[in-house]
């Protein structure tokens, strides 16, 4: 396959341009955070907020005009109000002086509800509990999708068994991949496991609305969103831009845990979207031979955490090695061990997100632009 470099993408983005941004995009310093690989491109396009509407058109003409490089499989493009240059991660904006729109537009057309899983630190076991929760909401009976935004590690496609590439085709929104009755998009469909991770930073904002606006969800309840791990600007930008109408944070119960979990529901609060509540994960251990429970991480903080801090407590899911192995093995508890105290607990938990969502309705959800 021909290599296709950055040079002939910027050369062939000469060509692309529009009367109210004065000039060509190339040239005016709009386009940024180019990833190529495995044939497929990657950039965002700066432009003002209140012109991003009118400029979709210009993104489609960018999107054409790289797609019609020797070599490129595809291309994706995003456009965004971030400055170009400065930081490696995209700045927030801050919420306080954010307007929120009342024209806003519709997130994803056919999803009603967006949550995020969030943690304030990595390896907590957010992605297990995410996929686990989404396959409890299937359970009850709703449609039900799953959005892996950790872009730095996907592991979604592991833990759902959901392997191999996607390859977006010109116009067509990208059908999502199936895992056990859900539908599943994650970066580890798009981008290669090498693609290196200073890239991936400055991608997460436009991949994760692209992953949102260029995939064919259908009609869902819920679309669970398996968030980057921290509180850093990547995190707090998605949290901005996404119409989410909760989310939920997993916790272990380490002190430390809980005080980066603590940053995760501030995080939250500042853009105005509504805690779910609180998970705590790992939170005991049964001794599968004697059935002892030892409460090995301090049991309990959680609970006690999220009454202080005034959002609901969840439920608590065991430190088991059956969670781990199933998780490991593509074949999460709730459908691998359906009637056994796990699946059960993540039910449990689905249950109180479904009720709560109840209670939010539309109605409640952020009004959040896309930009
Ligand atoms: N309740 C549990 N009992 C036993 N093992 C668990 C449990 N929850 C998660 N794990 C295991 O812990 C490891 C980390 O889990 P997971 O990948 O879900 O964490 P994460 O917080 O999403 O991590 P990262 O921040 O690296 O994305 C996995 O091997 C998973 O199987």
């Amino acid at each position: 396959m021909t290599s296709v470099t950055r040079d002939q993408v910027l050369a062939r983005l000469r060509e692309v341009g529009h009367a109210s941004i004065g000039g060509d995009i190339v040239s005016k310093g709009l386009v940024s955070d180019i990833l190529i690989a495995d044939g497929k491109v990657f950039f965002s396009i700066s432009v003002p907020s209140d012109l991003a509407a009118s400029l979709e058109p210009m993104r489609l003409a960018a999107e054409k005009a790289v797609t019609s490089i020797d070599g490129v499989q595809s291309a994706m493009v995003a456009l965004t109000a971030e400055r170009k240059g400065g930081s490696s991660s995209p700045q927030p904006q801050r919420p306080a002086a954010q307007p929120q729109s009342t024209a806003a537009k519709p997130g994803v057309p056919g999803v009603d509800h967006i949550i995020a899983v969030a943690s304030g630190k990595g390896g907590v076991g957010k992605s297990t509990t995410a996929v686990n929760i989404a396959l409890g909401l299937q359970s009850l009976g709703l449609r039900v999708g799953v959005l892996d935004a950790d872009i730095y590690g996907p592991s979604v496609p592991r833990l759902l068994k959901a392997t191999g590439r996607l390859t977006p085709a010109g116009k067509e929104k990208l059908p999502p991949k199936q895992a056990y009755g859900l539908k599943v998009m994650s970066m580890g469909f798009l981008v290669d496991e090498e693609t290196p991770m200073i890239w991936r930073g400055p991608m997460v904002v436009s991949a994760l609305t692209q992953m949102l606006r260029e995939v064919d969800w259908g009609e869902l309840d819920v679309l669970v969103v398996d968030m980057p791990p921290g509180t850093g600007d990547a995190q707090l930008t998605m949290a901005q831009k996404v119409p989410m109408a909760g989310a939920v944070i997993v916790s272990t119960p380490q002190d430390l845990a809980l005080l980066d979990a603590r940053k995760g529901l501030n995080m939250f609060r500042k853009v105005d979207v509504p805690v779910l509540g609180l998970v705590e994960n790992m939170s005991y251990f049964v001794c599968p031979s004697c059935g002892e429970r030892s409460d090995i991480f301090g049991h309990g903080g959680a609970r006690e955490e999220a009454q202080k801090i005034g959002v609901p407590f969840l439920g608590e899911v065991p430190l088991h090695m059956d969670i781990r192995a199933s998780s490991d093995s593509g074949e999460p508890v709730v459908v691998s061990a359906p009637d056994g105290p796990h699946a059960e607990a993540y039910r449990r938990i689905a249950e109180k997100i479904r009720d709560s969502l109840a209670g939010i309705g539309e109605v409640g959800a952020p009004s959040i632009v896309f930009e």
